[in-house]
């Protein structure tokens, strides 16, 4: 396959991500280096584009925004063949999160990437059976998210969630969510209480620290929870822009490869990548060092390094 070092890859595009306009551009690029193409037609196409090609691609290119990705990312998986096939992204959705955080920019430079980025073996999220890349939403958050319009999403990310969530508190009937962040190898100790929301990130972090992507080479999570607390008290301590920067009574940050949720009442909502999974119980681990992707020139595994 010309320029690109593989010897087989296949692009999967969602056609419908961001505004659309990215599917020309897509193509001519694909066309250059001669990458085949799959274009989706409805949810769920990526996954099994993903799943069928893994077979016997060693590139796969996830073009769209995070839900894209994700899709990709479980069609790999389920093809059995992390140990052979390397994802690129090129970011064309309205949310690219995962595209930022290890450093490609735009569709141009995402292609500059496949023809010679860095191959890194990044951690994995695991969610029973289910993986996603950037990071796992619990909680109240996770409906919110699928009332958060996109225009708050581009303006204020997680926090547009959390917004919407903190107003519906009052009259959300919250499951309480049985939380425990114990497990394996920890840098501080086990925590086990109720929570309003979990924010689990693998590539990107929900605190206040200079960047939002997260060492995803560490075989870590970096989680928040909210615990669950009186409305009111919730709505004092988390005003906008700050709920992330300070650790107040009921907030608990943890780095830990493992988190287990449950709700005994019904199943809860999580968004994974913005993709939806209902459960009673979440088991979540990170898989280290087993995914093997392509990253811009910007990427650090520790985000804090320099
Ligand atoms: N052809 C298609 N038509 C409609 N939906 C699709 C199509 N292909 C994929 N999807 C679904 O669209 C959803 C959003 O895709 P993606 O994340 O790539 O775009 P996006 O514009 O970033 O969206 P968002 O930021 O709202 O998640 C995914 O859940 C995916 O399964």
């Amino acid at each position: 396959m010309a320029a690109t070092g593989f010897d087989r890859g296949v692009v999967v595009v969602n056609p419908e991500s961001g505004s659309g306009d990215h599917v020309d551009s897509v193509v001519e690029r694909a066309g250059e280096r001669g990458l085949e193409m799959r274009l989706t037609e409805q949810a769920g196409d990526a996954r099994r584009f993903a799943r069928e090609e893994a077979a016997d691609a060693d590139l796969l290119v996830a073009a769209g925004g995070d839900g894209t990705v994700n899709e990709v990312a479980n069609g790999i998986v389920e093809g059995s063949a992390l140990d052979s096939t390397t994802l690129a992204v090129v970011p064309a959705g309205t949310g690219n999160n995962f595209a930022a955080n290890i450093g490609v920019e735009g569709i141009a430079d995402a292609f500059d990437v496949v023809d010679g980025g860095r191959r890194r073996a990044l951690d994995l999220g695991l969610a029973n059976d289910r993986v996603f890349v950037n990071s796992c939403v619990g909680g109240v958050t996770a409906q919110a998210s699928t009332e958060t319009s996109s225009e708050q999403k581009a303006s204020l990310g997680v926090l547009a969630y959390v917004v919407n969530t903190l107003e519906q508190v009052a009259s959300f009937d919250a499951p309480p969510l049985s939380v425990d962040v114990g497990g394996g190898v920890t840098d501080g100790p086990d925590w086990h209480g109720e929570a309003l929301f979990v924010f689990v990130g693998n590539a990107r972090r929900f605190s206040g620290t200079r960047t939002a992507q997260a060492n995803v080479e560490d075989g870590l999570f970096e989680v928040v929870v909210i615990e669950r607390a009186p409305p009111s008290e919730l709505v004092g301590e988390a005003a906008l822009g700050r709920l992330f920067d300070r650790d107040g009574e009921s907030i608990v940050r943890h780095r830990t490869p493992s988190v287990r949720i449950a709700c005994d009442e019904r199943p809860v909502e999580y968004s994974l990548d913005g993709e939806l999974l209902a459960a009673e119980r979440l088991e979540l681990d990170a898989a280290s060092d087993s995914f093997s992707v392509l990253v811009g020139d910007g990427y650090r595994p520790d985000p804090d390094a320099d």
